[in-house]
């Protein structure tokens, strides 16, 4: 076995627990782990510097925009910005432009990503063909490409017809694959800009009300039981879907649910400026939800966080706010967000941080490599935190292409410094390596 591709991380507090160890990496995977190892020669060695080590973070809901809008990002600049992030595994969307509803794109999605090589980038399959909610797509082919589809969403769009849903969960559940679901029943947001409530209606805004995310959870939660199919809802942000998610579970209903680190910080009094940056869907809620949403996350009824990582050109957000696109970046920011909601408020430890940015993720999307215990012979997909890190979060900054950062001049107080994707350091002291 050749030292030239060893590492060693020296002083990490692994799980941000107990006294700093020695973590030694080799050929992709942790070799030993112990206070004062001796560094192989040639080794690189990486100052922990008594940072908080934690599994690499997977991402079950980014927008990479490629093919497409490269304008707004590539699977190479988001790529990056996952690396920045901590992440080792992201899921692309299937919304883009031609949609992935075809093996052709998503093994692209899957070869580009591994090209690039600084994140595993899983392409997420639509459920239907162009994401239109009438037909659905070939899965089976989809899932046999050498991207290995294992996610499918028709995201951005809501599989809205009853019995396509029911057709897209039986089939699903014959393939051993995922549905997400991008709860929105289309008939109660039509013209809906931001979340019904007083602050839309003050400010003369199109209401997008909570029981349009709510009844499709409703419905998708009873379509899986009949099915005997799994369901995860994307993006969940209201309290009410955290209720019925309790009683789902209590059915013994196969349901998951992703949070996004802007619903677990952000509320519609965001919206007094009009600023574009802040339109996303589902809409920024009431702090009655985000507080609802924190203590599922804590709780578990709410599985994992996933970023919603949606990069928008400047025309598209600087502009009338009924008029700008939907989303915001995420990626870069995520660790930082889940610090300040969840850590710093006490409601999770670094252990229950790796729980719902890296474990859970990898166990709802079946990837076996990711997720694991940092211990001896586990792969080494490994990402270092400093808890006591200030920055200030400045878009141009950012790895993304794109700018819509909703955290623009923001000042946080952790952040990401080092990623290592099978032992290959992709990103250190914040800076991506080539
Ligand atoms: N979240 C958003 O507001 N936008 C997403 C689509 C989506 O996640 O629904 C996008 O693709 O831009
Ligand atoms: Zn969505
Ligand atoms: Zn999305």
């Amino acid at each position: 076995m050749s030292e030239t591709n060893a590492v060693l991380i020296r002083g990490a507090r692994i799980y941000g627990e107990g006294e700093p160890q020695d973590v030694l990496i080799s050929d992709g995977e942790i070799r030993e782990i112990g206070a004062g190892l001796t560094a192989p020669e040639g080794a690189d060695v990486i100052d922990g510097g008594d940072q908080v080590l934690l599994p690499g973070f997977v991402d079950m809901h980014t927008h990479l925009r490629e093919p497409g809008r490269e304008d707004t990002e590539t699977i190479e600049t988001g790529s990056a910005a996952a690396a920045l992030g901590g992440f080792t595994a992201v899921f692309a969307m299937a919304n883009t432009s031609p949609v992935a509803d075809s093996v052709v794109v998503t093994d692209h999605v899957w070869r580009r990503g591994q090209e690039v090589g600084l994140v595993d980038v899983h392409p997420v399959g639509a459920v239907t063909v162009g994401l239109e909610g009438k037909q659905l797509a070939e899965m089976a082919t989809m899932a046999a490409g050498v991207g290995k589809v294992r996610m499918f969403s028709d995201d951005g769009h809501c599989v809205y017809d009853p019995l396509i849903m029911r057709r897209a969960l039986e089939y699903s559940s014959a393939l051993g694959v995922l549905i997400a679901q991008h709860a929105e029943e289309p008939r109660l947001t039509v013209g809906a800009v931001a979340h019904e409530g007083p602050t839309a209606a003050r400010l003369g805004l199109g209401g997008w009300p909570r029981a349009a995310e709510e009844s499709i959870v409703a419905r998708d939660a009873l379509l899986a039981r009949d099915a005997g199919a799994r369901v995860h809802i994307c993006h969940a942000s209201t309290a009410g879907t955290v209720e019925l998610l309790k009683w789902a579970r209590g059915q013994g209903i196969s349901i998951t649910a992703e949070v996004t680190p802007h619903h677990l910080l952000l509320d519609d009094s965001r919206l007094e400026t009009y600023d574009g940056v802040n339109r996303v869907n589902p809409p920024l809620r009431e702090a009655s939800d985000v507080a609802a949403l924190r203590q599922a996350l804590a709780d578990g009824v709410v599985d994992c966080v996933a970023t919603d990582h949606a990069p928008h050109a400047e025309q598209d957000k600087c502009c009338e706010f009924s008029q700008a696109r939907p989303g915001m970046l995420g990626l870069e920011t995520s660790l930082a967000i889940i610090a300040r909601t969840m850590v710093e408020t006490g409601l999770l430890d670094w252990r229950g941080v790796a729980k719902v940015m890296s474990e859970r993720p990898a166990e709802i999307v079946g990837l076996p490599d990711q997720g694991r215990p940092i211990a001896v012979g586990e792969p080494a997909n490994l990402t270092l935190v400093d808890p006591d890190r200030e920055w200030t979060v400045h878009g141009p900054d950012l790895a993304s292409v794109a700018n819509n950062t909703p955290y623009e001049a923001m000042t946080f107080g952790a952040r990401v410094t080092t990623t290592l994707l099978r032992g290959r350091v992709t990103v250190r002291d914040g800076k991506v390596q080539a």
